[in-house]
């Protein structure tokens, strides 16, 4: 995995990293969970969920990054009971792949050693930062090698689904943390109606200020689709607290999209 490989020319061995369906990033309370291992680590600070052998939609840019340190203190001692658990219980395939993993080395993928693990999820509040580095059109990629693929219908395939990943996300950021949503889009639809649909839905998140700040306002309003589907977009004095860089501006980037939403006591709600 390349955040693996980038982690150890860093020198960093605070990266965690884990294989996880951004669409299934919440585990159930009562199943085992993927907490243990986070808490275990708690000490490195860091955690880093990815997974890049998915596409969503056929057009869509690949990637998505939950990026994030544990808050939670408490379940140490969970950790050591499924590590006793693992102990007793491992099966025949796992002692096989140990074998294998003894034998081969660490893989190609995995400088610092063992191999990405598959995750089944995280318990809500998990995180206190929490990164969704969206699958999106890529409309602001420059140059465009594949110009004039999206249509309406597929723009909102990318909106409906970043809305679902950004549902599991808010899930995951425990009250008091700080979730950030991007994208390399410049299609409203995908950015600032996300950020309308975030704050709607969700009443404990508000959008924080951003630091540094090089980017320019969000889109305030609405667009009436000719279908009759109206997209809302930002309300007056929102705007100026997400970052949309567009390629058309004199500063030099490629277009994409960052808003930081603070999340709030959930127990209000
Ligand atoms: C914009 S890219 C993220 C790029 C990444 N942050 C980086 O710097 O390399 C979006 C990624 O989301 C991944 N993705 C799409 N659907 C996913 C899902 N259901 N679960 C996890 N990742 C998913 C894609 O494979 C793609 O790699």
């Amino acid at each position: 995995m390349d955040i693996k490989k980038l982690a150890a020319e860093l020198g960093l061995t605070c990266i965690t990293t884990y294989k996880l369906d951004a669409l299934k990033a919440v585990r159930k309370k009562n199943g085992s969970s993927d907490m243990t291992t986070l808490c275990y680590n708690k000490d490195n600070n860091d955690v880093v969920v990815q997974r890049s052998d998915s596409k969503p939609l056929g057009n869509g840019v690949s990637s998505t990054t939950i990026v994030g340190s544990n808050a939670d203190t408490t379940c140490k001692e969970n950790v050591n009971n499924e590590k006793a658990n693992e102990r007793t219980y491992a099966s025949k395939a796992d002692i096989r792949k140990t074998m294998r993993r003894m034998r081969n080395g660490p893989g190609r993928n995995q400088s610092l050693g063992g191999r990405v693990e598959n995750s089944k999820g995280f318990l809500p509040n998990s995180f206190d930062r929490v990164l969704l580095d969206a699958p999106c059109s890529a409309l602001g990629l420059r140059p465009r090698l594949f110009a004039g693929e999206e249509t309406i219908e597929t723009l909102r395939n990318h909106a409906k689904y970043q809305r679902r990943m950004f549902d599991q996300a808010v899930q995951l950021v425990c009250p008091g943390g700080v979730l950030v949503y991007s994208t390399c889009t410049i299609n409203p639809g995908e950015n600032e109606a996300l950020v309308r649909y975030a704050l709607d839905t969700y009443k404990f998140l508000s959008l924080a200020p951003q630091h540094p700040r090089i980017g320019g306002a969000g889109l305030v309003g609405s667009c009436k689709f000719p279908d009759g589907y109206v997209e809302e977009w930002l309300r007056p004095g929102e705007e100026e607290l997400v970052q949309r860089f567009d390629p058309s501006s004199p500063i030099d980037t490629i277009g994409f999209f960052i808003a930081k939403f603070a999340v709030g006591s959930k127990d209000d709600i």
